[in-house]
């Protein structure tokens, strides 16, 4: 089958979901290079807002330093999965959680998680940059101080060199450290937002439609750099940009209606999408 992957945005969703679809969990192909081993292991996750359900028995393997892309239509939860990573949906009201979601053996949500040492093992980058209104440096240095990895200043100066150089931001701002972070263009500034997530030498990287707010040609350069940071980091993203998903990602789960319809090797998904609602959305038919 040759899929003509979409380009474009997606509007809130319509269709429903079907019942016999091939099961989820572990991919069905690999890159032959790629990591195998897992970083985190969502079992049976179910989140409810209040009364509605957003999340419906989730059960999905994340690999290490691979890229991991989520897709789906507008609405159906990737997000809220997201978040749900780093335990950021606890920052919401009247959220409910029950299942699994272990790293490292543990279940992120049980009660003596620490969520600070959580948050720093598991970063997150947004949609819209968000650099602290402080200087370049401070942006990079205020987590590693914070968390007591470094204190001599020039373990910080090597500190902020090193996230910098890694989120490919370095040459461009050397020689203005102290300038404003928010002085920068919104692709320099969401490089600074990745180094200072990178800064604290996290595990795992949560992207939200981390090139939606972006230029092509800054997005090619995050595009490019997530590549590379795959090789330190395991990177987690949404995306609405399926050329994008196919571009960056080695897995990809497609989610509908809060469901993971279907999860597997992206070059597989893409070719050879197992499920007919994958298909639609991948080529745009619908989402
Ligand atoms: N803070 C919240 N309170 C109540 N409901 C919420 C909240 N956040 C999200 N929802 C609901 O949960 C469902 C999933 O939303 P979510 O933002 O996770 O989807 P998404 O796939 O990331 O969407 P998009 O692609 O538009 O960003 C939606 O029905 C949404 O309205």
């Amino acid at each position: 089958m040759n899929i003509q992957v979409a380009e474009r945005s997606v509007s809130p969703m319509t269709g429903h979901q079907s019942k016999g679809e091939p099961a989820v969990g572990a991919p069905v192909t690999r890159n032959e290079e790629a990591h195998h081993e897992l970083a985190i292991r969502v079992r049976d996750l179910n989140l409810w807002y209040g009364q509605a359900q957003a999340l419906k028995s989730i059960n999905l393997d994340v690999y290490q330093k691979n890229v991991t892309a989520l897709i789906g239509p507008s609405g159906c939860g990737k997000s809220t999965f997201l978040r749900c990573l780093n335990r950021m949906n606890d920052l919401i009201p009247g959220v409910r959680i029950d299942g699994l979601v272990e790293m490292d053996g543990r279940d992120v949500n049980e009660a003596k998680m620490d969520e600070v040492a959580l948050r720093r093992r598991v970063g997150m980058v947004f949609q819209k940059p968000n650099p602290f209104p402080k200087s370049i440096y401070e942006n990079v240095a205020y987590a590693p101080r914070m968390h007591d990895l470094v204190s001599r200043k020039t373990d910080v100066d090597e500190l902020v060199e090193r996230a910098l150089r890694d989120a490919g931001l370095w040459e461009e701002v050397k020689d203005k450290l102290h300038q404003p972070g928010t002085s920068l263009s919104g692709g320099q500034q969401q490089r600074l937002c990745i180094a200072r997530a990178i800064a604290v030498q996290p595990d795992v990287i949560l992207m939200d439609e981390p090139t939606s707010a972006l230029d092509p040609i800054s997005t090619a350069t995050i595009e490019d750099l997530m590549d590379k940071l795959k090789q330190q980091f395991t990177i987690i993203t949404v995306t609405h940009n399926m050329q994008q998903a196919a571009r960056v990602a080695d897995y990809t789960a497609f989610f509908h209606l809060g469901e993971v319809v279907e999860y597997n090797d992206t070059q597989a998904m893409f070719s050879n999408p197992h499920t007919k609602k994958a298909e639609d959305y991948i080529t745009g038919r619908y989402g």
